[in-house]
């Protein structure tokens, strides 16, 4: 084993410089040395490698973002893409890869291993935290903080005002990121992907009008996971504006969850992953995915993290369904 490379690939998440600094200080330990391709698996196509030497990595832990840059690159669904990207890593005299992304990137990574014959890794690495057999990926800890810290303010000035807020948050089809947010920010009400059935327009206005009879003075927060509601998250405050006859305000969140510095728990958790990529790479494995349940840092093979939905922790569900509200709703008379 000589030569070791790495690429972030997808949506960006906070803590993939701190899983590079690991990946790169633990082969230089083994005497293996790292190269970077930028911009994921279109860098491999195009060739676009650099050296990474230990030194470079003093100080990146605490950046977010990637500075391998990371990109959407569709074109590798195609056979004879990953064929060059094959030809390209042999050319380069890449001895095994190690792909930072999520279940995008994991198909990518699985696609390429039918081409090259050498050792290919995953390491979870997504907001969304949607990759099944990894209870966390990097990234997600400092997104949930990132979303919270958010809507704090925006209660702040939502309660100034006696104002209602749909707040749109990220995830993509997956509502880890919308169940903490809410939980952690005591949101009102809660509408995500998984929960089977959706809360009805009828009962979410219902709900509205229940808060601001009990607090006129008072906010609400509806938490709204992206890609979910009719015309996104102003289609959802339209209707029920009109529904309520309240002003309800509309307000994505963006991108402001997926930058920034990555909290300690993310940098900790890319530190563990990357470590552990390189051992799991000197004792043979590939086409797996490093990530960590129970505790542990474990290997699963990689097609299972993307070919299975990873549920809701249900008791979470019920945690925020049992809570949210429950001073503007009960009936025990108090
Ligand atoms: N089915 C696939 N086959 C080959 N490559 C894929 C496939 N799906 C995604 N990729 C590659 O992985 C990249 C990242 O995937 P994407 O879904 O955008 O992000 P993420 O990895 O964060 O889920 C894609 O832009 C593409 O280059
Ligand atoms: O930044 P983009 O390309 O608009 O993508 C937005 C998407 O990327 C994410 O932030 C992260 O998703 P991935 O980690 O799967 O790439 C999603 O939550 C969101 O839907």
């Amino acid at each position: 084993m000589k030569k070791i490379a790495v690429i972030t690939s997808g949506g960006d998440a906070p803590g993939m410089n701190a899983c590079i600094r690991a990946i790169v200080n633990t082969a230089w330990q083994e005497g293996i040395d790292i190269v970077g391709y930028r911009h994921g698996f279109r860098g491999i196509v195009e060739g676009l490698s650099q050296p990474i030497h230990p030194d470079d990595m003093r100080l990146v832990s605490q950046r977010g973002g990637t500075f391998l840059k990371s990109a959407r690159y569709p074109e590798f669904q195609r056979d004879d893409i990953a064929i060059q990207a094959a030809e390209q890593l042999d050319a380069d005299g890449v001895d095994a890869l190690i792909v930072i992304g999520g279940d995008g990137s994991f198909r990518g990574a699985h696609h390429l291993s039918k081409f090259w014959s050498k050792q290919v890794i995953g390491i979870p690495g997504t907001i969304d935290n949607d990759l099944t057999g990894t209870d966390v990926a990097i990234g997600f800890s400092t997104a949930v903080d990132n979303a919270v810290e958010a809507i704090d303010k925006i209660r702040e000035t939502a309660e100034a005002m006696a104002r209602v807020f749909i707040i749109e948050v990220m995830g993509r089809r997956a509502g880890f990121l919308g169940l903490h947010a809410a939980i952690a920010a005591a949101a009102e009400a809660m509408i995500l992907p998984e929960i089977d059935p959706q809360p009805s327009l009828g009962d979410l206005a219902d709900n509205i009008r229940q808060a601001r009879k009990k607090f006129p003075d008072g906010s609400y927060i509806v938490i709204l996971s992206e890609n979910l509601w009719p015309g996104g998250v102003h289609g959802l405050a339209e209707n029920l504006s009109q529904a309520t006859q309240i002003t309800c305000h509309p307000c994505p969140l963006g991108h402001l969850q997926r930058g920034g510095r990555p909290n300690a728990q993310d940098r900790i958790l890319a530190t563990q992953l990357g470590q552990s990529a390189i051992s799991a790479i000197l004792s043979g494995s590939s086409d797996m995915m490093i990530g960590f349940a129970n505790e542990h840092v474990v290997e699963v093979p990689i097609t299972r993290t993307f070919t299975r939905d990873k549920p809701l922790d249900q008791s979470l569900v019920d945690l925020q369904f049992s809570l949210q509200g429950v001073n503007f709703t009960s009936e025990n008379g108090r």
